[in-house]
């Protein structure tokens, strides 16, 4: 059973700690994310992406996702990662989604706020959860891509006015991260974060958190970031592994050999975000 994200993150953000966005690419990373939760205690937020979805089937999704909760103790939200139209949002509320994001940043503001109102008023009264991203973070992931150039910071002014208008649950802010891998070192504006925390005592949320270094993510969550989001590092955990057996095993061909200690090493990389996170025991 899932729970709506926003009770996840109105403790963590009582409390002063956040809860990761980990994202599900296969049965592996589903696996790999929810052990590692249930054994350092920890919420958690799983969410796919539309391409995730796309590449799993949604009906799979919702199928390994209620099996991998049947017994957990721990509270876990199931979570739409970009959602890109109200169309698909409303898909993924149908089949079960206990939260979804939906992302009009790419929109000038007036067009963000008014799609986000409608999926708040729609998700809203069947009990789900809302984010939404104002400002927009580089790198590209996915079908979700925005040019060095084009990235925006977040406007604290314009923040309060958004969540006014919208009623969001929480709030993915821009402020130096990008998508993927940094090609130079990510510099966080952790003047912006305060200033956006001050004016806005909710849930914030960091997204591109893969090669931010470990102390910069400590920090942002100290200054007020509640959910955190991951996905590019556990790929690499689980790509590299992989690559590693092959070398000593070339002709290795059953993927259980493979894919398993794939797994191992998502786990591992999940257990280091979670302690970073600061989430465990929070359950
Ligand atoms: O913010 C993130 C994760 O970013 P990163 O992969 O840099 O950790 N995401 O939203 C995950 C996927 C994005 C598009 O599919
Ligand atoms: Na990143
Ligand atoms: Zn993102």
């Amino acid at each position: 059973n899932l729970v709506p994200m926003a009770e996840i993150l109105k403790k963590a953000n009582k409390e002063g700690y956040a809860v990761g966005g980990f994202n599900i690419n296969n049965l592996e990373f589903l696996q790999g994310i929810i052990e590692a939760a249930e054994e350092m205690n920890s919420p958690l937020i799983l969410q796919t992406s539309e391409g995730a979805i796309k590449y799993i089937g949604i009906d799979y999704v919702i199928g390994m996702v209620e099996a991998a909760t049947k017994n957990t103790t721990i509270p876990v939200a199931l979570h739409l990662d970009h959602g890109s139209s109200f169309e698909v949002v409303m898909k993924c509320i149908r089949h079960g989604y206990s939260s979804v994001m939906i992302d009009g940043s790419h929109y000038p503001f007036e067009e963000n706020v008014r799609l986000v109102k409608k999926v708040v008023e729609a998700a809203h009264s069947v009990g789900v959860s809302v984010e939404a991203e104002l400002g927009k973070i580089g790198g590209t992931e996915d079908n979700v891509s925005v040019d060095e150039k084009d990235a925006t910071y977040t406007d604290p002014d314009e923040a309060v006015e958004f969540v006014e208008r919208t009623g969001v649950d929480a709030l993915a802010i821009a402020i130096g991260t990008a998508h993927g891998v940094y090609k130079g070192k990510p510099e966080l504006d952790f003047d912006r974060l305060t200033d956006i925390k001050s004016k806005l005592d909710m849930p914030l949320v960091l997204h591109g958190a893969s090669g931010v270094p470990t102390e910069d993510v400590e920090k942002a969550v100290k200054l007020g970031i509640n959910k955190v989001n991951v996905n590019t590092d556990f790929q690499q955990a689980f790509t590299e592994r992989i690559k590693e057996i092959f070398d000593e095993k070339p002709d290795l061909y059953d993927p259980r050999k493979y894919c398993g200690p794939g797994r191992d090493a998502i786990k591992a990389k999940v257990k280091e975000k979670i302690k970073m996170l600061g989430s465990q025991n929070k359950a």
